[in-house]
């Protein structure tokens, strides 16, 4: 095993801190091809689908890879941008947002780099840059607000995978998640009634998270808690009475009993039920994606409307709002504390038999 040497250090300049920004990932391109090549990375990651690897490698490159990846495509299509995927254009955004605001907040020096956990820009490149930059401590901020081993997990292994090929290790901090963080709270809090003032109050709000296998949750993954405290404090901000607001969970892949109840399910049951108009707000994504864009925006309006239902809204995500920078820089900026003076520096010598 060889490892990655550190070339070119900068011994006399202050270093600076390194912040990774990590989320989910994307396809480089909205075709079949690209698509089956992020979801072949996406789907073999033990943390998203548990259990026998081998029965599983058979299910996914037997079945699941021939098929699903020219019907995701079609559904990417349906949201890329011209300047790609919007997940990656509004995550970049996010990067270089945070990058000033912590210019504008910290004393010393900071480099901001974005990573993504499955496609690109990989973590690894994203590492690297930061090496490149010298820094000698590392703050790693995934961006899911609800913690859970599938997504925050699952980015934990693949940075520590990554930093076991550096020969010298910088200091590492690793934000678990900010599901409760009041300005977190009040940014979304504050989106809801922005459109509310635009839109009018409808009748019921959805809050709707991606869900995740409920034996996971039965086996301790505390994302369920975490969703229930994030809607409860954001209705409790809105002052909103309990009959009106509802929690669910989307994107169900596979027929395994998942999180319940599912949102195509509500808001189908809310369409038949006679509740005639209705909002949904995805405060589990820090950037819009398919999953809010297609799935809720369009997918589940249809659900709603040919139920009975008569308006229907979808809430934006955060992505680079200013409340939602300003709140992350403050996160960052919290968890930078506390390191003492001295990051490891050393005096270059020159080891002797050298040349
Ligand atoms: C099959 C299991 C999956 C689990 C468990 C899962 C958890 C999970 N995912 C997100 C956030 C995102 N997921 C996105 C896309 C997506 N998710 C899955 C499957 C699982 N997710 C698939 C197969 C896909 C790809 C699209 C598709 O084929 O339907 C995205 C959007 C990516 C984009 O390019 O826009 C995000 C973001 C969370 C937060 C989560 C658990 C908490
Ligand atoms: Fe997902
Ligand atoms: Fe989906």
């Amino acid at each position: 095993m060889s490892f990655q040497n550190v070339i070119g250090f900068s011994h006399d300049s202050a270093h600076p801190l390194g912040v990774l920004l990590i989320n989910l990932g994307t396809p480089d391109a909205p075709t079949t091809t690209a698509v089956r090549r992020y979801l072949t990375e996406f789907l073999a990651d033990p943390r998203v689908i548990e259990g026998p690897r081998f029965i599983w490698w058979l299910v996914l490159h037997g079945f699941i890879l021939r098929v699903r990846p020219a019907r995701s495509a079609k559904a990417y299509q349906a949201v890329w941008t011209e300047h790609g995927s919007p997940l990656l254009t509004i995550s970049q955004r996010q990067a270089v947002a945070l990058q000033q605001r912590l210019e504008a907040r910290l004393t010393g020096s900071v480099h901001v780099e974005l990573g993504m956990r499955y496609g690109n820009p990989s973590i690894s490149s994203a590492l690297h840059k930061l090496r490149d930059a010298s820094i000698r401590r590392l703050l790693i901020l995934p961006l899911y607000p609800q913690y859970s081993g599938t997504t925050t997990g699952s980015t934990f292994d693949a940075v520590t995978r990554a930093l076991a090929t550096w020969r010298w290790l910088p200091e590492v901090r690793f934000i678990n998640q900010y599901h409760d963080e009041p300005a977190y709270i009040a940014a979304l809090v504050e989106s809801v009634r922005a459109y509310w003032a635009e839109h009018g109050e409808p009748q019921r709000l959805l809050f709707s998270f991606h869900g995740i296998p409920k034996d996971y949750f039965l086996n301790g993954d505390p994302y369920h808690c975490q969703c229930h405290k994030t809607a409860r404090l954001v209705s409790e901000g809105l002052g909103l009475p309990r009959e009106r607001w509802q929690l669910s969970f989307q994107s169900r892949v596979g027929n395994k009993e998942w999180l319940k109840p599912y949102t195509d399910e509500t808001l189908r049951s809310w369409g038949a039920a006679g509740i005639e108009s209705t909002h949904v707000l995805c405060p589990g994504f820090a950037a819009d994606c398919l999953e809010t864009i297609e799935e809720i925006g369009e997918e589940n309006r249809q659900y709603f409307l040919k139920a009975g239902g008569k308006t229907y809204g979808y809430i934006p995500c955060l992505n680079d709002e200013k409340a939602h920078m300003e709140m992350l820089a403050d996160l960052v900026h919290r968890h930078s504390l506390g390191w003492p003076e001295s990051a490891g520096q050393w005096e270059p010598v020159v080891a002797e038999g050298a040349a």
